[in-house]
């Protein structure tokens, strides 16, 4: 098997963004509400299943290749551990304006709530902010709030009262950030990332007003306020524990292949990233590749492919170990959790 190089994948969403999606891809987008690139994805969008799905260059959607091969696609250690699923999905994320304040449900709330053994995890490696100093993100609540409150909040559509709980952190192009499931959390305008999650379209939507003008009725999973809001982190969070959330590049620990390790071991049992160039070695493995500079090639058992800054690779198991060459090569490698983990 080769690895694919995939075409931009950017439905149509409620908010503003992905004019970095295009500067970075070197295309055009077709208007200003393709904020997500979705990468590899064999995850639908919530309210519409076709849209998301990553299509192959030979014409078939990505579950349906997995399903057809999914030793092929994914090794079977992984296959043991998660099916057909890739347990994986990496998104492009440019925020035009910034989102919604909004949370993800835990693995354990979605198993028990919406028959999914996946909830939404998720991390983000910035590539830019619009201020070369930095950007904004929000995470987590600073007091404990209680759950009426914060009901309370969303029923009213208390934006000002949520931002105003909620800690605001800088990000520089470089940082990675781990948002745990149920922490409230939003994007500033002007960021720009390559976001990891575990493959589904779950948020809890804290606020809506001026986004989703359905947002009373979609913004709850259609489980009721009361029980999705079940899911949101209402606990304190300190400053020194949401900067432990955040880590930069010189935080990134270095393998002995020479590959700086993204995220915290937190993030262990939901997706694994590192940041790879010339020279890197990988074993075989189901991977997704952000081209972020230079250009060189990667190889594979049976042949290399050209690559280059803005593209994006989906690396199948039946690819075999891989290696880039490239002296300014810089690739975001991005894996599902290890088989033998087990994220609650
Ligand atoms: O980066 P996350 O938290 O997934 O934010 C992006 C998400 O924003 C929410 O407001 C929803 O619109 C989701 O459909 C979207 O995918």
């Amino acid at each position: 098997m080769r690895p694919l190089i995939l075409p931009a994948n950017q439905p149509r969403h409620f908010y503003r963004g992905g004019s970095a999606i295009a500067r970075f891809r070197g295309g055009r987008s077709p208007d200003d509400r393709r904020p997500e690139d979705w990468v590899g994805s064999a995850t639908g969008r919530i309210d519409d299943a076709s849209a998301g799905v990553t299509v192959l260059p030979d014409g078939r959607p990505l579950p349906a290749a997995l399903a057809a091969d999914p030793l092929g696609w994914l090794g079977p250690a992984h296959v043991r551990r998660w099916g057909d699923s890739p347990a994986l999905l990496v998104k492009l994320l440019d925020a035009g304006q910034r989102l919604p304040v909004h949370c993800h449900p835990s693995r354990a709330f979605a198993r028990e709530h919406l028959g999914s053994a996946f909830g939404k995890t998720e991390a983000w490696l910035v590539l830019e902010t619009a201020d070369p100093d930095g950007g904004w993100v929000r995470l987590g609540f600073r007091r404990e709030v209680p759950a009426e409150r914060v009901r309370a909040w969303a029923a009213e559509q208390d934006t000002a009262a949520m931002l105003a709980a909620t800690h605001r952190m800088r990000v520089r192009a470089g940082d990675a950030v781990l948002i745990p499931a149920g922490v409230p959390h939003s994007i500033d305008a002007g960021v720009f990332v390559v976001e990891l999650q575990e493959p589904t379209d779950f948020s809890v939507m804290l606020e809506w007003k001026g986004f989703a003008p359905d947002g009373d009725r979609s913004g709850h999973l259609g489980l009721g306020w009361d029980l999705a809001l079940r899911c949101v982190d209402s606990t304190a969070w300190t400053l020194d524990e949401v900067a432990g959330l955040v880590r930069t590049r010189e935080q990134m620990p270095v393998t002995d292949g020479g590959a700086r390790r993204v995220l915290a071991e937190a993030a262990d049992p939901f997706f694994r990233a590192e940041l790879a160039g010339d020279g890197a070695v990988f074993p075989a493995g189901f991977a997704v590749l952000v081209v972020l500079r230079g250009e060189g090639e990667l190889r594979f058992e049976g042949g290399s492919l050209p690559v280059r800054r803005g593209q994006t690779v989906l690396v199948p198991y039946g690819a075999g170990g891989t290696a880039l060459r490239g002296a300014e090569l810089d690739v975001l490698r991005c894996l599902p959790p290890a088989p033998e983990e087990d994220g609650r």
